[in-house]
């Protein structure tokens, strides 16, 4: 079984360097001209698939815009799940879980086991119950050829605080965590299956990224400030693992097909260019 590590590799080699995130915002919606109710997350779900699941490498669907709608809502990101990957995209599902080692091994089932309906090719959790709570995902992931990411560096201003908080061991919170993740990705090729979440809106924090050896997920692009620039700045050493994440940015220019491809390969053609 190919490992999402060997799988992420290739599809950013075949597609480019991209992540795209589906979230059908209400001011979307109303943008697209749409009904905010689940006839209207339908339309637009469907539609970002229609136009970019055959060709960027991931698709990060936002759970929370679905959850609004309730069970139908959630429902529609099941499709969204099985209808992206069915076009070739991995699918991250963006859901920042993260509980006790027992409860967190239901949030593994739920998203990483391929009996689920809801089943993605990666996550995003969120890693403040302790990185050692997350185990149960890891080793999902593992089993399943899936991936997981761990929050590190967040795009938001409020991050900061708790991430560059020092622990007792001397590190600050965020280094601990990319420190940790490093340790289990080591050695694996081309790239290990756990990722980190670091912002392009973070500048210089000094962080230490040159180990991870896996996917860093670079969201804060676009719509939260962010530019293809910035990342020089943030990643350093470590651009080669970065996979940049745009959502308001594209997803704005729908609900054209076309609109939403050539926003796409504008911003595929920013990071390309950054990334070198
Ligand atoms: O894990 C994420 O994807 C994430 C982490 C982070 O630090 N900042 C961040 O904005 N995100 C997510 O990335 C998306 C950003 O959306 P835009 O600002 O519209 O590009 C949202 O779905 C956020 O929930």
């Amino acid at each position: 079984m190919e490992t999402f590590g060997e799988r992420l590799h290739a599809a950013v080699a075949e597609r480019g360097p991209l992540c795209v995130g589906i979230d059908p915002h209400a001011s979307l919606l109303a943008r697209w001209g749409l009904s905010d109710d689940i006839a209207g997350l339908e339309h637009f779900a469907r539609t970002v698939v229609e136009a970019l699941a055959d060709r960027v490498a991931v698709l990060k669907p936002q759970s929370a815009f679905f959850e609004r709608f309730g069970s139908r809502g959630v429902a529609v990101l099941e499709s969204t799940i099985r209808q992206s990957r069915e076009a070739g995209a991995l699918v991250l599902l963006d859901v920042k879980r993260g509980d006790i080692g027992s409860t967190m091994a239901a949030y593994a089932d739920a998203y990483l086991s391929p009996a689920s309906t809801l089943c993605a090719d990666a996550i995003t959790v969120s890693p403040y119950l302790g990185v050692g709570s997350l185990q149960p995902a890891f080793d999902s992931a593992a089993a399943h050829g899936g991936g997981v990411f761990v929050l590190a560096l967040t795009s938001n201003p409020e991050g900061p605080a708790v991430q560059h908080a020092v622990t007792s061991s001397g590190k600050s919170v965020a280094q601990t965590v990319i420190d940790e993740i490093s340790q289990v990705n080591a050695g694996a090729q081309p790239l290990g299956s756990l990722g980190l979440v670091v912002g392009a809106t973070i500048g210089e924090t000094g962080h230490d990224l040159s180990k991870v050896n896996g996917p860093l997920l670079a969201p804060g692009l676009g719509a939260q400030g962010g530019t293809p620039d910035d990342l020089r700045a943030v990643f350093g050493e470590s651009l080669h693992n970065v996979l940049p994440s745009y959502s308001r940015e594209v997803l704005a220019a729908g609900p054209e097909i076309g609109e939403l491809r050539a926003a796409t390969d504008r911003v595929l053609a920013g990071v390309r260019a950054a990334l070198g």
